[in-house]
């Protein structure tokens, strides 16, 4: 890799820590199509598996660095000869193959997990280095809970393991624990510390345990890292990693950062569904960059800002993230300029239409419904236009008794050339004894052809649409009706229909 100061190189991780997670576990065929997609994101490294951990990952590793020739192909150790053997043997295909090896610098680490002294510690690491360094040139070293480690300990592994041939040397901050000042003065004092630090690229891998991995692998590169070990959706073990999709919103809102990287932004919100698709782990609304609602304003003020101006309440423009616009989400906290938006949207003529009424009862539909959709609105918009009916068929009341206990019976007050009229029919549902009243007040019956009730959306509150087809006489036309009853629904869907037989 190229020494260009003010570059970025991104590392996913993604398939073997994002793949730590329980209930992530990938095939071989889904890791090679995540990571040429990766590949086509532009990121500069993939770390691919962890080959010693098993034969499936082993030959995902394998497979891998045949089918995605771009990106660097890493396979991660423990600072020992099985597992470098392998990783060794797994990338052996790898067009720019790297070994990840390491081993605990904290003296956590070294005094329960290893039972060992930082002096043998540093020697496992300077030989773990040089034994990976006889099969490939590209090798990373980590330092694992480096973020806990004591600083000149620190310093002292990370200069051996770059003498012994280490290119890239990882700072991970494994359990989450540092602030992002105190991460990013490690990161300096490293650069300030250790005397060969120029010969290999310094990487930040930061777990989001207190939820600061995003800003500690900031605090990492801006106090002089250069690689940031990443995932989609920022999946990790336990809280996680830090997000690809932040640090590259990050760079590219906060330019003066004067960073540069080459993944192409607008393929991040497609990679964030296709892994969370594949890992069966869904993404939280509210994360930041790929969440449902991170390009979604549901309340009144702000979606009269972004309407004026997108900009108002929005930092980052969605074409960027690859969505192709914010959203309007109209809800009992919205207001009339949304709502206008939405009416205008759906072919309203604004100036025909007394908003405040209109409003007045959308608020009270939105009061009982988490999410006002266009259906609703159309629904809405039928009150708007009911009595406008050619024929003036209306429904003025309607009352309907059904069960497994009654035959149902349906009784409707109907407004039918200028009078109100009232039936009352029985039938073999609510829905036919409700058309067969219609019909007695008319005095005709209608041929229905095709009858859909569509359930809108979702939950037992929902508006639902019905459309049917009439036909009388050679004569064929479709109606449409809304309500939160089906059978009113319905019954609206036939006086629609009727009302357009001249
Ligand atoms: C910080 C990280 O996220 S590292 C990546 C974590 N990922 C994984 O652990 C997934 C893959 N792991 C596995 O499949 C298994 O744990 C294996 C195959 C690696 C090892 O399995 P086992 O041999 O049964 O050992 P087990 O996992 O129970 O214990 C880990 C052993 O590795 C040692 N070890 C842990 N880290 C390192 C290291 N960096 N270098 C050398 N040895 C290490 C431990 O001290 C312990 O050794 P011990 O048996 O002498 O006490
Ligand atoms: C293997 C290392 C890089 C790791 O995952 C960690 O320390 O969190």
């Amino acid at each position: 890799m190229l020494h260009d100061p003010n570059r970025i190189y991104i590392f996913d991780t993604t398939l073997r820590d994002g793949e730590q997670v329980p209930g992530c576990q990938l095939s071989t065929v889904e890791k090679i199509e995540i990571g040429k997609a990766l590949e086509n994101l532009g990121v500069d490294v993939i770390e691919a598996g962890f080959p010693i951990s098993s034969p499936g990952d082993f030959q995902s590793v394998v497979e891998l660095s045949k089918a995605v020739r771009e990106p660097v192909i890493c396979a991660l150790t423990r600072a020992n000869k099985g597992d470098i053997d392998c990783a060794a043997e797994a990338l052996k295909f790898a067009k720019r193959p790297r070994i990840h090896t390491g081993i605990g610098a904290s003296d956590n680490h070294i005094k329960y997990k290893f039972n060992s002294t930082r002096e043998a510690i540093l020697q496992r690491a300077v030989e773990a280095v040089k034994y990976a360094k006889s099969f490939v040139e590209d090798i990373e070293f980590y330092a694992e809970d480096a973020g806990r480690a004591d600083n000149e300990f620190l310093a002292k592994m990370v200069e051996a393991v770059i003498a012994a041939g280490a290119t890239v040397v990882n700072i991970p901050d494994t359990n989450g624990y540092c602030l992002p000042e105190q991460y990013g003065e490690k990161i300096r004092f490293l650069k300030e510390n250790v005397k060969n630090i120029d010969q290999a690229i310094i990487s930040v891998h930061c777990h989001n345990d207190l939820g600061l991995a995003t800003a500690n692998s900031i605090a990492g590169i801006q106090n002089g890292a250069r690689q940031v070990e990443c995932t989609i959706n920022g999946i990790g073990e336990r809280a996680g990693n830090t997000a690809l999709e932040e640090i590259v919103m990050i760079l590219k809102t906060h330019h003066s950062l004067n960073f540069t990287h080459k993944v192409n932004s607008k393929h991040l919100y497609e990679l964030s569904g296709m892994v969370s698709r594949m890992m069966r782990m869904p993404v939280q609304p509210n994360k930041a960059i790929v969440g449902k609602n991170a390009f979604a304003h549901s309340s009144g003020i702000h979606q009269d800002g972004v309407l004026k101006h997108r900009e108002t309440y929005e930092i980052i423009n969605p074409e960027d993230v690859g969505i192709d616009q914010s959203e309007i989400i109209l809800t009992a906290r919205s207001g009339r300029h949304a709502l206008n938006h939405h009416l205008e949207r759906l072919g309203y003529t604004i100036e025909r239409i007394d908003l405040d009424q209109v409003y007045e009862r959308f608020l009270t539909l939105a009061d009982g419904k988490k999410e006002i959709k266009d259906d609703d609105i159309l629904f809405l918009m039928g009150h708007e236009t009911e009595n406008n009916y050619k024929n003036g068929l209306a429904i003025k009341g309607l009352k309907v008794v059904c069960g497994d206990q009654v035959s149902p019976t349906a009784t409707i007050i109907l407004n039918y050339k200028g009078k109100d009229n009232e039936a009352t029919a029985t039938g073999n549902g609510p829905v036919d004894a409700t058309i067969k009243a219609i019909e007695k007040i008319i005095g005709k019956s209608f041929n229905i052809k095709e009858f859909n009730i569509h359930a809108i959306h979702s939950g037992s509150d929902d508006v639902s649409k019905v459309d049917m087809r009439v036909t009388d006489e050679g004569k064929s036309y479709v109606g449409y009706g809304f309500s939160t009853d089906i059978v009113r629904a319905s019954a609206n869907a036939y006086l629609d229909a009727l009302n357009k037989f001249v």
